[in-house]
């Protein structure tokens, strides 16, 4: 492993793909992206541009592209996974012959594995044939379009090797981003995954006509369903009150530009699932599946998640969300911290 990363290739040239691909270009790496369809990779080779994801962004000259995985891999020091949460294992178990030894295998998914309820890291040490604990996790308040255009944030990288989470921090901080170090990845992992859900609950509570209060104690509640998720996990409870935590949920529970708030709007707007998913445009939203996978690990542990049943109810058992609602608030009296 190399502690002073130069050439990183990223593997997925979607949104989020496409702005990391950029952080790091600003941070002064070299960088080689695989884009899936060969028309992605020439624009942002010969136009420095993504229009299919980012419009109007322009990209470093030092990023290249390709639609070759071989190509795209070879000689890479880091390898940023950018692809969907349920097709990784997939993509992944394709691309394993061509990693490079010694590579430092970066996760931006935030998800988890239907079927066998893995969180991304776990599922990336599993197909490449490593320790779990060497997978960094790169997690946080991101949304690409802000990151993209410059925006600042902050972002959390973490890695059971705090080595290879530094050198990814080494890589990635330039002027606009600026990435700490956890090792955490129980509790950072599973903030980003979970606060997808949540953001579907906020999106559907602003569909039916749901002012700033509703949206709050949908964060707040979220918060302390997956904090109850994560100390059951072992995760440290602190994780949650940083930028994997609150500051994921604030920002994805409340911005336009995220993808689940804004199908969870479209379904409390009265859309159909496939209605709600034309409208997102192929981008993927993460939690509608990771509600369900959330849920079925939540309950093999016996933990109560009660916002992301009734996602899981909403999106994939026909509930109306008006009933999701007034089922949530018809549930028995508690305290706080109960
Ligand atoms: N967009 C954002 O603001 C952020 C996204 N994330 C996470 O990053 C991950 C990737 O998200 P985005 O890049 O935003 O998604 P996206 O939907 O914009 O792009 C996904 C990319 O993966 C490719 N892809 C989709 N299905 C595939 C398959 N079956 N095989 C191979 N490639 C496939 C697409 O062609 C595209 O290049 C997700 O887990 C998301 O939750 C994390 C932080 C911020
Ligand atoms: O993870 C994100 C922001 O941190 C992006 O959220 P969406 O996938 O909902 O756009």
């Amino acid at each position: 492993m190399r502690a002073d990363v130069q050439r990183v290739t990223v593997l997925g040239a979607g949104s989020w793909g496409t702005a990391f691909a950029k952080v790091l270009g600003d941070a002064g790496r070299d960088v080689t992206m695989w884009a899936r369809r060969e028309q992605v990779a020439a624009d942002i080779r010969e136009r420095h541009a993504n229009s299919a994801y980012l419009p109007g962004v322009g990209l470093p000259e030092r990023i290249t592209a390709t639609a070759d995985p071989a190509e795209a891999l070879d000689g890479a020091e880091a390898v940023v996974l950018a692809v969907p949460s349920q097709s990784l294992r997939a993509n992944l178990s394709e691309w394993r012959p061509l990693l490079p030894a010694d590579t430092i295998l970066v996760s931006l998914a935030k998800g988890v594995e239907l079927g066998t309820l893995k969180r991304m890291s776990e599922v990336i040490a599993e197909i490449a044939g490593i320790p779990a604990g060497e997978v960094v996790v790169v997690t946080g308040p991101n949304l690409a379009k802000e990151i993209a255009a410059g925006q600042p944030s902050a972002s959390v990288l973490a890695c059971a090797d705090h080595e290879r989470a530094v050198a990814i921090q080494r890589a990635s901080a330039n002027s606009y981003f600026r990435p700490y170090t956890n090792t955490d990845v129980v509790g950072c992992e599973l903030g980003g995954a979970c606060k997808n859900v949540i953001a579907l609950s906020t999106g559907m509570a602003a569909g039916l006509g749901l002012g700033t209060n509703t949206m709050a104690t949908l964060i707040t509640r979220g918060l302390a369903e997956m904090a109850r998720l994560g100390a059951k996990l072992g995760a440290d409870p602190l994780t949650f009150a940083g930028l994997a935590g609150v500051g994921d949920l604030v920002a994805t529970c409340s911005s336009p530009l995220s993808r689940n708030r804004t199908f969870g709007e479209h379904l409390g707007r009265g859309d159909t699932l496939e209605q709600a998913q034309a409208a997102a445009g192929g981008q993927v939203a993460e939690g509608v599946m990771s509600c369900s996978s959330i849920r079925a690990l939540a309950q093999s542990l016996g933990v109560d998640m009660p916002i992301t049943d009734a996602m899981h109810r909403v999106c994939h058992e026909g509930v109306d969300p008006r009933q999701a609602g007034a089922e949530l608030l018809g549930r028995s009296q508690k305290h706080e911290w109960s």
